[in-house]
Order: structure tokens, then sequence, then C-alpha cells
């Protein structure tokens, strides 16, 4: 089963991989003419109704693969109108092939030719609202019509999610949808025929820059704030952190140090906003105020970033999460108290390989055979009831239910500090998306990153580099 956004970032992954959409068109063109073939032989009229997108597209190539059929296809709009490359590259390819095409610009001109079979590719997943004209009344003609009906992707008028349509919508015999099942079609009273259009398994399993879409198109958090509670025996953890909350899109980014560290770490970025507390390390007499101010003002807590682990540091990180029911990223000496703590909070949890083990997650050997055991990391996800981002020489990161693998990254990401930048943008996306696409974008936009500075040069790589590399990684210079 896939969402439609989830089918685009899919889409957008294989194109990143090499398989571009043009060929994955071709391929559903293909897919759409074998159900053809399924339902009516050699000779029988198909008329093809095409929209302005992909969707029409799939319905220009599948004609190509119908010559042996009376095919006609019936554009609605004009043909400047059609909205992508690829799929006016199509419709071009049956202009010079003198393939019988008309256009329909008035739906009060629309006409279904007498036909066997109608071939419904006016909308698929990109269809927004209920069905406008002229697809309303080709709709309704479609479903007047005693052929069969083949839909391209998902019915006309119908959202590929939910299976619901505002308005008019194909009453199709015979779906026929791309790669995985779409959640809405199951409703349907129709035959789902699912056609493998060859996106490679990669596509959906290693994150791409697909996954960056919902920063991308999404508007972000326009306010965020995170806090980060850190600091401690160590100062630049909680800085960088902060930091990368901000290159992430934070608005706010805000230290809660001890008093002799909070000088120390605002010295390292004017940007951030450092609040000291009473006594040398975190203990639980500031936890009460910390959660308070963590719920009054801000959107996601950084847990973790240079605490240490000194008993009183790590009862008072659990007493922190068993008081706090808001969004937090759980990294470093934080983590080993997740899985004893009842927490009402949504967690993303940051361990390297050492601290997965310590948290009871599998114990991995080597930094290289982390990405073998993403199914053990799964269940242990699953178990502790929270995202975990299990970090390594490939990047495992699931919510218990999906499971994504980041090989973003370049080997100069051993240094020191690769993680708590990792933890800061994660909060700074978390404040706008939800924990496990978080966790995915963060992971991938920090290897990014990494990728981005090392085409200016080799090794040598510091995490403080990654703080002004991390937006170009977030919006993109790639083709997502
Ligand atoms: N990996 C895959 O699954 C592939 C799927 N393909 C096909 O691409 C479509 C999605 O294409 P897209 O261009 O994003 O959108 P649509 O063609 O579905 O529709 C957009 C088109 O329709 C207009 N429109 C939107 N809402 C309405 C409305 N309510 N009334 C009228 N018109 C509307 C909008 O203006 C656009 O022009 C997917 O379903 C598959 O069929 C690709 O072929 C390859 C890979
Ligand atoms: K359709």
């Amino acid at each position: 089963m896939i969402s439609s956004e989830r089918m685009a970032q899919v889409d957008a992954n294989a194109a990143a991989l090499g398989v571009p959409r043009k060929q994955l068109m071709e391929s559903s063109g293909n897919a759409v003419a074998r159900e053809v073939r399924a339902v009516a032989d050699p000779g029988a009229r198909v008329a093809v109704v095409t929209g302005r997108g992909n969707n029409g597209g799939d319905g220009f190539v599948a004609v190509r693969f119908l010559d042996d059929y009376d095919t006609s296809v019936h554009l609605l709009g004009r043909e400047e109108t059609i909205a992508t490359d690829i799929a006016r590259e199509n419709w071009a390819a049956l202009r010079r092939g003198d393939y019988a095409t008309e256009t329909v610009t008035d739906s009060r001109a629309f006409e279904l030719p007498e036909c066997d079979v109608v071939v419904d590719a006016m909308l698929g997943t990109g269809v927004t609202g209920a069905l406008r004209e002229p697809e309303a009344t080709a709709a309704e003609r479609i479903n007047e019509s005693d052929a069969t009906v083949v839909a391209v992707d998902v019915p006309s008028g119908v959202d590929a999610n939910t299976g619901d349509a505002d308005g008019t919508a194909v009453e199709a015999d015979r779906v026929v949808t791309f790669h995985d099942r779409k959640p809405g079609l199951d409703s349907l009273d129709a035959e789902v025929a699912v056609a493998d259009i060859g996106v490679p398994a990669a596509a959906e399993r290693f994150v791409g820059p697909g996954d960056m879409l919902p920063v991308r198109q999404g508007s972000g958090a326009d306010d965020a704030r995170v806090y980060v509670v850190g600091g401690g025996p160590y100062t630049g953890a909680p800085a960088l952190a902060a930091q990368a909350a901000l290159r992430a899109g934070a608005n706010l980014s805000f230290v809660a140090a001890p008093g002799p560290v909070a000088p120390q770490i605002q010295g390292y970025a004017e940007d951030l906003i450092v609040q000291s507390y009473e006594g040398e390390r975190l203990d639980p007499e500031q936890v009460p105020d910390l959660v308070d101010t963590a719920e009054s003002y801000d959107d996601v807590v950084v847990l973790g970033p240079g605490l240490g682990n000194a008993d009183e540091t790590l009862e008072a990180a659990e007493r922190f999460l068993a008081e706090f029911s808001g969004r937090a990223v759980v990294d470093a000496d934080a983590l080993p108290v997740v899985p004893e703590v009842e927490t009402d909070a949504t967690l993303v949890c940051t361990p390297n390989r050492k601290e997965l083990a310590k948290m009871g997650g599998p114990e991995v050997e080597s930094a290289d055979a982390l990405a073998d055991r993403a199914d053990e990391i799964e269940a242990f996800a699953a178990e502790l009831g929270h995202v975990v981002v299990a970090k390594a020489e490939d990047d495992v990161i699931s919510d218990g239910e999906r499971t994504r693998v980041s090989k973003a990254g370049t080997s100069g990401m051993t240094v020191g500090g690769t993680g708590d930048t990792l933890a800061g943008a994660t909060a700074g996306l978390f404040a706008a998306h939800d924990a496990f696409e978080s966790a995915c974008m963060a992971t991938y936009a920090n290897g990014r990153a990494a990728e981005l500075l090392d085409e200016e040069r080799h090794d040598g790589l510091l995490a403080s580099d990654l703080l002004d590399a991390l937006p170009r990684a977030i919006w993109g210079d790639d083709d997502a």
C-alpha cells in the first residue's frame, strides 16, 4: 500500500537512481495496453480519454501498444496546456505517428464515440477537489456508455488515498494502478490490477531527494522554536545541535545549560539564546522548570548533547521524559534512559551503534553491518514505541512499521559532532513534519551536506562545516 504523496517521493528517488519518469510512463502505458487486451480482442474500438497531466501521458503511451485495435484519443484541453514534458512528448509522438486524435476544449462538444472499451486517462493522483469541466462532463459520458471502462492508476475524480470523490467520478470496471496498491482503491467496486512499472526497490528502501519533498513542497513552521537541554561536561555538542536546528529551519534556538558553561556555549554562536541554570550539571531539581519552559514556549526539545552521564544527570533525563509530553529528539547521554521511562512525549532517538546496544537494541559488531540488521532495528523501534535513527556507515531509520536506510554521507562523517548536527537538524524539521519523516529528512540531509562539502575537498571534515551546507542539502540542489 502506498499513498500518493509517497508515490511521488519514490518516483523522484527512482529518477535520482537513473530511472526517469518517462521510462516509468512507458511501463505504465504498456501495462494499460495489457489491461485492454485482457478485456477486448484486437480490432475492438478503444476510446482513450486523456487529461493534461501524466495520467494523460500514460494514456498516450498505451495507444502505441494497441496498433491492432481501433483506437481514438480525446485530449480534454488544448495541447498547449499539457502540463508535463513527458506527457507532451508522448502526445507529439501520436500526432507525428498519425494516430486518430482530437482535442476537446468545450465540454458541450464532447461526444464519446461508439466503442467497446474506454480508457480513463483523465486524472490520477494529481486530482484536487471535484472534477472541473470538461472532465466532469466526460466522466458522465463515460459512466453512461456501456463500454468496458479501464481506469489508469485511479478512476478520475477519486482520491487515491481515501477512495472518496468530491463530485462526479468515473465508475471503472477495472483499474490498473502502478507500483503498489493505493489505499483508496480497496473500497471501489472495480477489479484492481497492480502493475510493476520497474521502480527500483532502492527508491523506496533508501532515503533520497524524494524523501525531502515534504520540506521542499511544504510550508515550514514559520515560528519554530527548538530548545536544546544539553551541556555540562561538554559544550560543543549543544552548540552544534542548536545551530543545526536553525539551519534546518527553526526560527529560534535555545540552549538550557549549567551556569558555569553557559557563557562558553553562547560564545560559540551569537545566533543561539543560551539560558543558564544552577549547578555544574543537569540534575533532578532543574527538571520542573525545564519541562515547564519547554511545554510553554517550544516546539521541539533536543535532550542529551553534552550532558555527560553522571547519576544525577541520568536521573534528571529520566524525570524530564516522564514529565514531558511534547516532541523531543533524544541523543547521546540521555538515550539509555528512554527504554526505562514511560513517557507521553513523541521521541526521535538517534543512537550510534554502541548506544543502540546500550538501549537494548541489536548488538552490531561493525559500522558496515548495521543496515543488514534493519529488521531487528525495526522490531526494536516497535518495542520502544518511538522513531529510532540507528547511525553507522549506512543509517537505519524506523518507526517500528516503516524502515528506510540512508546511504548519504562520506567517510569523513565519523568525525565527532556529526551526531549533534543530525539531532539538531531533526529537531528543526520536527517542528513542521512528523517524527518519522523528520528523521528520514534530517538523516539524508546531514549526509548530503557532507557529500556537498566533499565535492570541494576530501577528508578533514568538521561537524561544524556541515552547518552551512545543511540548507543546500535540505532545500535541494539535486533534482527531486
Ligand atoms: N510511479 C508512478 O505511479 C507513475 C505514475 N504516473 C502517472 O502520473 C499520474 C500523476 O500525474 P500528475 O501529472 O501528477 O497528475 P494527474 O495527471 O493525475 O492530474 C494533474 C492534471 O489534472 C488537472 N486537475 C487536477 N485536479 C483537477 C480537477 N479536479 N478537475 C480537472 N482537472 C484537474 C491538473 O491541472 C493537472 O493538469 C499518476 O496517476 C499516474 O497515472 C506516471 O506516468 C509515471 C510514474
Ligand atoms: K484515471
